[in-house]
């Protein structure tokens, strides 16, 4: 399997169906089915199928594909599937026969799968597709109907493990996570009746119905004003968390107030970010990098109260802002990882460690608890020796553990983990901004002939090729202050991607302009060259 099949994000957040390809995308949802319950059969599990295409625009759509323990699926089988989808009507049965016999699969087994679909109005005909599918290869479905992508994820695992992380219902995933958040902020003295209100935007999709669904169970520990739910406006059109965090502005559609807290959830839910507009109406985000600054402060200082002797870790991309490396290496003294961009990834590191904290800067991520972790955590709030503060500590991490979904990142679950922390805390959307201050990026495309003749190293920070690049992207950052700067072709997009930062935005934007220009002449530029910004 080559490099880029293996990064082949066919079934990942940006996976969409060709709109225009010569097989009608009903069939490929098809494939999705009969790709899922091969997979239900080989790992004798329940296996999930989501319908959506996440922050992209309404009209895309595809699946996700998600495994036993509401992982991502693992790479080999992203490249089955990716055949799998690639392979027209007439090969469809050599292909399915062909991986049947490389995976060894007995197609005795039964097979489960639970399937989800997000707000798309092609969603539901490519769920009825996926449903389909499975029934055609004999399998047993459960349609879910309208959820977001980590409910499917938390509904897949607590299936997995027999109820153990929770029940397979909508109801059991709102009782857990309200449940828990009422516990946390039920003694947060701090938190004055004005904190307990939070702006969301829905990005006009499934997020927003969930979030009303939700609601009532909070009992006004958290007030929340949805907008962008999805009455008027169109899913993810100049709203949503990946808008938020690429424009650098607040969604429209969200009448927000000077130091008023709000959040962007993306279509699919399982991305958030926060902002606020000062009094001067400037605009401040808090995006994924913030986020995992928070929480781990958190739970560091927890466990020191707990006396518990944890190892918490930290997983970024090379695309996290270098002040929340360093303040979170240097003050915080946590220990960090970088790891090459996608979410399987940072997962994958996270596992690592007793307790990892894993964002992307674009606001995907959560927390892993290691079994270890969870019962020592368990013992403490069960010891009658333990101290008041320990024992505090102790429920507070327990409490914890239970509002966040491991399985995968989730907009929902980390809202409520975020508001709690404030309220615990008693501290203002300001204060948390205050913790560092963002060093000035920016990110440029360039399109080249052929992405692939960049080949990078060191969680994609270096490239390796082609030759003389890295050495000009050196000697590029060495003319700016407190600079950094790398390239790596998108997983997603047939682009290259820049990234710079450095101590003003004058000189992170000349960065990213003088690399992109370095990629352009010495990767097979196409088209103008790239002009300066400003
Ligand atoms: C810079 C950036 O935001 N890259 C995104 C984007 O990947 P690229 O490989 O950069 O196209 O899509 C991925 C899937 O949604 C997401 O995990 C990742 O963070
Ligand atoms: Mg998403």
């Amino acid at each position: 399997m080559s490099e880029e099949e293996e990064e082949g994000r066919v079934l990942t957040e940006s996976s969409s169906f060709p709109h225009d390809g010569p097989v009608p995308r009903s069939i490929k949802a098809v494939q999705m089915g009969l790709m899922a319950t091969l997979r239900s059969k080989k790992t004798k599990a329940t296996i999930g199928v989501m319908v959506t295409a996440s922050h992209n625009p309404e009209e895309d759509n595809g699946v996700k594909l998600i495994d036993p323990m509401g992982e991502m699926v693992t790479p080999m089988w992203e490249c089955y599937a990716t055949q799998l989808a690639n392979a027209e009507q007439d090969d469809l049965l050599t292909a399915l026969k062909d991986i049947i016999e490389k995976t060894a699969i007995d197609m005795s087994q039964e097979a489960n799968v639970f399937v989800g679909k997000d707000t798309r109005s092609s969603s539901a005909r490519l769920s009825q597709a996926v449903l389909d599918g499975v029934t055609s290869l004999g399998g047993h479905s459960k349609d879910y109907g309208l959820v977001t992508t980590p409910q499917l994820h938390y509904m897949v695992c607590c299936q997995n493990t027999q109820g153990k992380y929770g029940e397979a219902t909508l109801e059991g995933y709102y009782n857990k996570l309200c449940q828990a958040f009422i516990q946390l902020t039920r003694n947060a003295s701090n938190c004055t009746d004005d904190q307990k209100h939070l702006c969301v935007d829905g990005a006009n999709g499934i997020g927003a119905l969930k979030v009303r669904e939700m609601e009532s169970r909070l009992k006004n520990e958290l007030q929340i004003s949805l907008f962008n739910d999805g009455s008027k406006g169109k899913l993810n059109h100049q709203c949503g968390a990946d808008f938020v965090k690429v424009q650098q502005k607040p969604p429209t559609g969200v009448v927000i107030n000077p130091g008023e807290r709000c959040c962007s959830f993306d279509g699919d839910a399982d991305r958030i970010v926060y902002y606020y507009l000062d009094s001067e109406g400037q605009f401040h985000m808090l995006d994924g990098d913030k986020i995992a600054t928070l929480i781990s402060t958190f739970l560091k200082e927890l466990l020191t109260q707990a006396g518990l002797d944890l190892k918490i870790a930290v997983v970024q991309t090379a695309y996290a802002n270098g002040s929340s490396t360093h303040y979170l290496e240097n003050k915080m003294k946590v220990i960090v990882r970088c790891t090459k961009t996608g979410v399987k990834h940072l997962h994958h590191a996270a596992q690592e460690f007793d307790i990892g904290v894993y964002f992307e800067a674009n606001g995907h991520g959560t927390v892993l608890f290691s079994k270890t972790a969870e019962e020592k955590i368990q013992q403490l709030t069960q010891d009658t020796n333990a101290n008041d503060e320990s024992k505090r500590a102790a429920l507070l991490l327990q409490n914890t553990v239970n509002v966040i979904n491991q399985t995968v990142g989730d907009a929902i679950s980390d809202m409520l983990l975020i508001e709690a922390i404030l309220a615990i805390k008693g501290m203002t959307v300001q204060q948390w901004d205050a913790i560092y201050r963002d060093l000035p990026n920016r990110q440029l495309k360039v399109k080249v002939s052929d992405r692939r003749v960049i080949d990078t190293t060191d969680a994609e920070r270096r490239a390796v090729s082609p030759e003389g690049l890295q050495e000009a992207i050196d000697s590029l950052v060495k003319k700016h202050k407190q600079a950094r700067s790398f390239v790596r072709p998108s997983g997603t997009e047939d682009v290259v991607r820049v990234y710079a930062e450095a101590e003003t935005q004058e000189s992170a934007d000349a960065l990213a302009h003088e690399v992109s220009l370095a990629v352009y002449r010495l990767a097979g530029g196409v088209g103008d060259e790239p002009k300066p910004l400003h």
